[in-house]
């Protein structure tokens, strides 16, 4: 690689080899390319900002050590892997950052050698780390195994899983801990309290680095020696061995994340260091680190649409409606506001779930348990337990961590936990990690639960209300991502009926019986129909569990065609009411039955409309799909 001091570094590097070859200056020079790139890159596409701000000098330092991809580099969550990926070949390619066909905005196998391990849902990469490097060990390999986790996700059960195992197993993995003292809110929890304790009670690496250096460069005996009376300083200055220590890590830390000349020596020791056991690097750095108005709100810049980067201001566009998570965290507010027994709870995404006005109203009867969706649902099963009323706001990706806990610990017990369900179908930009389309299918096939979908933010709000004065067992409210239709809310939003379903469009032959939000796709494809001559019935089913039987045996007695339009995967609604309707007996004679739901396939970042498109939920493959139950041509219909 040649360079003058007038080209950028970023334009003359080809792959992380590269980087390899750079002076500590050089090292500095290209993280602060990368950093404006990065800036420049979300500025256009939008995504995850401030998180890779932040590890931009941890991001170049590591690859300038390891032997990237050969050792492998595992990062958690992967909204911060934009660095990463800027480095490793990438980099035009982010300018379609989270778009349909585009680079994805969380690391993944498939898109290159240099992300040896996909993510988007937390605290996975310890584990999947430690099986990378005891297979490492068991194949004979050499190489090294990197996870590099946030604080916010050392909140999650599954890193202690992994670090009690890596302990055990002395495995040779080396895990960053990344702390920013940020999750996407402030860090909750007593573990974040420890760590910040562990960095007042500690002075910056630097000194000890040196005793470290100098330890590595002796022989064998004295080497442990020096090293012991290191681990004994450092003992002393914690005032006793760490937590990570007392997990069998050798804890080395704090280091300052943006100082690439303490970096890179840490790194360097680490890696010809010692192999008889698990490593814990713990490095500090700041979360929107190279960009003011990120710097400053880490929270509002975590995941940002387009913005002036001069300004900073986000272009979110004229909401043309309150988003379904506003209208839930406000129906919430107003019924928490008659009955002091509703609680809420999070796990690490206040805002998210819209339960941030909920807390600012009622500190005491929020809890954020941090990125701990499972033990979120059990604590709101032992809320209910007592008396009081929970409501557990979780997206539905997330709630699959939790699949257990609602099975064993709520449903079995029928307690009465309210389970709200935000993001509940596709979700756009994040991707297959995000998609919430599974709910319906894991969830429907539990007993005891209601599940109640929203098919516009009236309904919403309807629902908050039902679930809040429902004590019979769990029940489930679900919901998608965005903006609502733009309905009018009712200031007192009345009950529902239990396992009520509604006719939306009276009509006859067709029969369209949707779930959720699906219900403005088939209201659009009952008016092409209708254009065409038919005139289908569309009905909202309201309820997956329990199922509206007179609806749906009024329909199924009185129409041709039944469709079921659903944005959840296949084993979910459709599934539910085909079972019921073969075991009724009411396909016997000859019903033309149809399921529109989710395929059998994940489905990439797009957006929401595209991915229901590709799906084959949306108005147009409502039409196709009645018009080729009732045998009409296609074709000839598409030209008239
Ligand atoms: C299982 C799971 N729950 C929740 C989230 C949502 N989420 C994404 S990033 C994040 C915060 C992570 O904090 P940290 O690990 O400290 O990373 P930072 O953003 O501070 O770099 C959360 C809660 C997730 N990705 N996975
Ligand atoms: C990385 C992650 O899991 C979250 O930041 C997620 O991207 C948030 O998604 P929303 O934008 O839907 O809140
Ligand atoms: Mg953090």
């Amino acid at each position: 690689m040649s360079t003058t001091p007038e080209t950028p570094l970023l334009d003359t590097l080809r792959d992380p080899a590269d980087i390899r070859r750079l002076t500590t200056a050089q090292l500095e020079q290209l993280a602060h390319e990368v950093r404006a790139e990065m800036i420049d890159i979300v500025s256009h596409t939008g995504g995850h900002l401030s998180a890779g701000l932040g590890v931009v000098e941890l991001t170049v330092a590591l690859h300038h050590v390891f032997n990237t991809p050969e050792d492998r580099l595992i990062w958690d969550v992967g909204h911060q892997s934009y660095p990463h990926k800027i480095v490793t070949g990438r980099r035009e390619r982010m300018r379609s950052l989270r778009q349909g066909g585009g680079i994805s905005g969380f690391t993944l196998r498939e898109e290159s050698p240099y992300d040896p391990f996909g993510a988007g849902h937390s605290s996975t990469s310890i584990s999947a780390g430690l099986g990378m490097a005891a297979a490492a060990e068991l194949l004979g390999d050499d190489r090294l195994v990197i996870a590099v986790i946030g604080d916010g996700s050392m909140s999650a059960g599954m890193a202690y899983e992994a670090m009690n195992n890596a302990g055990a197993m002395k495995s040779r993995l080396i895990v960053i801990l990344n702390d920013n003292d940020m999750s996407i809110a402030p860090p909750v929890g007593a573990m974040s309290a420890y760590l910040s304790r562990l960095l007042s009670s500690n002075s910056w690496l630097s000194i000890r680095d040196l005793a470290k250096e100098v330890a590595s460069h002796l022989p064998p005996p004295l080497e442990r020696t020096a090293r012991r009376a290191e681990e004994y300083a450092r003992s002393i200055m914690t005032g006793g061995n760490t937590l990570f220590e007392e997990l069998g890590f050798y804890y080395v830390g704090p280091i300052d994340g943006h100082r690439m000349d303490h970096l890179v020596p840490v790194l360097r020791n680490v890696r010809d260091g010692r192999r008889d056991g698990p490593v814990l690097i713990h490095v500090v750095t700041r979360k929107g680190k190279g960009y003011a108005p990120a710097e400053a709100a880490p929270d509002k810049y975590h995941g940002v649409s387009r913005f002036n980067i001069v300004t900073g201001v986000q272009d979110k566009g004229k909401p043309q409606a309150p988003s379904y998570t506003n209208v839930f965290g406000k129906s919430l507010l107003t019924e928490a506001i008659r009955d002091p027994r509703i609680v809420a709870i999070t796990a690490a995404m206040p805002s998210g779930t819209g339960l941030d006005k909920f807390a600012e109203t009622f500190p005491d009867r929020t809890y954020d348990v941090g990125i701990a969706e499972q033990h979120a649902v059990t604590f709101a099963a032992g809320l209910a337990c007592e008396g009081l009323r929970p409501f557990v706001a979780m997206y539905s990706t997330f709630l699959q961590r939790a699949f257990d806990q609602v099975v064993h610990d709520v449903a079995l017990q029928n307690l009465p936990v309210r389970i709200a369900v935000d993001r509940a179908g596709f979700v756009g930009a994040d991707g297959a990690t995000h998609g919430g389309v599974f709910d319906m299918a894991f969830l429907g096939c539990i007993p005891n639960l209601v599940i109640m979908c929203a098919a516009d933010e009236a309904e919403l709000a309807r629902m908050v209300a039902t679930a809040a004065l429902y004590d019979d067992g769990p029940t489930v409210l679900r919901y998608p991502r965005g903006e609502g239709v733009g309905v009018e809310i009712p200031d007192a939003p009345e009950p529902l009926a239990i396992g009520k379903g509604r006719v939306v469009r009276e009509g006859k032959g067709v029969a369209l019986l949707s779930i959720g939000t699906r219900l403005h796709d088939c209201l659009a494809a009952a008016e092409q129909l209708a254009a065409r001559g038919l005139s289908p019935t569309v009905a909202d089913a309201r309820f997956a569990k329990p199922l509206d039987w007179d609806l749906i045996e009024g329909l199924a007695r009185t129409h041709e065609v039944l469709v079921l339009v659903e944005e959840g995967s296949i084993g979910g609604f459709g599934s539910l009411v085909v079972t019921g309707l073969a075991n009724r007996g009411l396909l016997d004679n000859g019903l033309k039955t149809r399921i529109l739901c989710i395929p059998d396939r994940f489905f990439e970042h797009d957006t929401p409309e595209a991915q229901c498109a590709k799906a084959g939920i949306d108005a147009s493959a409502i039409l196709d799909t009645v018009l080729a139950a009732l045998g009409r041509d296609l074709s000839a219909e598409a030209r008239a």
